[in-house]
């Protein structure tokens, strides 16, 4: 490495609530153009079914990032220092026209992703995961999906539309994006629309870990679950916000009771550390629902122990 990465500006010389909010105060990728990993945003919100507004979660995720710290002791690493990671900013895309935002967020996230960077996307609703894997197949191949969700999102239309936050999965299945046999949902809970969802879920590649299965199952049970069914293929993590019990995140627009908590939902993502994660995506975050930044807080986090267990750079 030429010189070390640059890391978010010093809490301890600049206050961390001055200037403005780039993810933990990393430095952005207009200044260093070598990145290796990139946290960007993707405001879009064209696809819900319920609650509107997780077109403002980039800028709240960012926000409520200013806390985050240099070292992370449950994983015993620096994630700032062991890559280059840059904030690549926000992707402007058609709120009118959802086709082609699709587009032109597959479109950006090639440019960005280059040949080997790793892609951490704020989004936006779960939609943008669709075309997020378009670009990771191009690279990889089927990518085993790890998808923490209280939803499916494996339904096939809504009023006749096939690109919504409710389908991008089954899309993705369709297009032959994800590795079958080795994608799994984390967190699935609350009511469905028939029996047959789950059947179809698990024809389209996917098994579950169900909501109710953290309440009897050790936690090193469920990450060695995890970590059996994904293996040593690429693996690309999504993360919808309402995966998350509504009392730790509030702030999403098709909240469901009985949900994990942080604490759950952190500890499964160190789990991941020496797996190959390609990219990943936290999605569903609506401030306008939110309190306190709770909901922005977690999903500062989460972005942070996905960047914790990226693969080391050779750089
Ligand atoms: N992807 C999210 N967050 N929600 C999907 C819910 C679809 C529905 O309204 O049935
Ligand atoms: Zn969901
Ligand atoms: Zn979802």
């Amino acid at each position: 490495m030429a010189h070390p990465p640059t890391g978010p500006v010093d809490a301890t010389r600049v206050p961390r609530y001055a200037g403005e909010a780039t993810f933990a105060r990393l430095p952005r990728l207009s200044d260093l153009p070598d990145a290796d990993a990139l946290v960007w945003g993707v405001p879009f919100d064209a696809g819900v079914s319920y609650r509107p507004g997780a077109r403002f979660g980039p800028a709240h995720v960012r926000q409520s990032s200013r806390l985050l710290r240099p070292y992370n002791p449950a994983l015993d690493t620096e994630p700032f220092a062991a890559r280059q990671v840059a904030d690549a900013g926000d992707v402007g895309v058609n709120p009118f026209d959802l086709a082609e935002a699709v587009a032109a967020v597959e479109t950006a996230a090639d440019a960005l992703c280059g040949t080997r960077r790793r892609l951490i996307t704020i989004g936006g609703d779960h939609t943008i995961a669709l075309p997020l894997l378009r670009v990771q197949h191009r690279r990889h191949g089927p990518v085993a999906v790890l998808h923490f969700d209280a939803h499916l999102d494996t339904w096939d239309t809504y009023f006749g539309a096939a690109y919504t936050h409710g389908t991008a999965f089954r899309r993705a299945g369709e297009e032959g994006l994800l590795d079958p046999g080795h994608s799994v949902h984390v967190g699935i809970r609350g009511p469905l629309y028939s029996r047959l969802d789950l059947a179809e879920s698990a024809r389209l590649g996917f098994t579950a870990v169900h909501a109710r299965d953290f309440a009897r199952t050790p936690l090193d049970d469920v990450v060695e679950r995890v970590r059996a069914r994904l293996g040593d293929r690429p693996v690309y993590v999504s993360v919808d916000i309402d995966v998350l019990d509504p009392g730790f995140a509030p702030g999403t627009g098709t909240p469901e009771a009985g949900g994990l908590s942080s604490r759950e939902l952190l500890e499964v993502l160190r789990g991941l550390a020496g797996l190959n994660v390609v990219g990943a995506d936290v999605v569903e975050v609506a401030p306008a629902y939110d309190h306190a930044e709770i909901t922005g807080i977690a999903a500062a986090h989460v972005i942070y122990e996905l960047l914790s267990v990226l693969p080391e750079e050779e750089r």
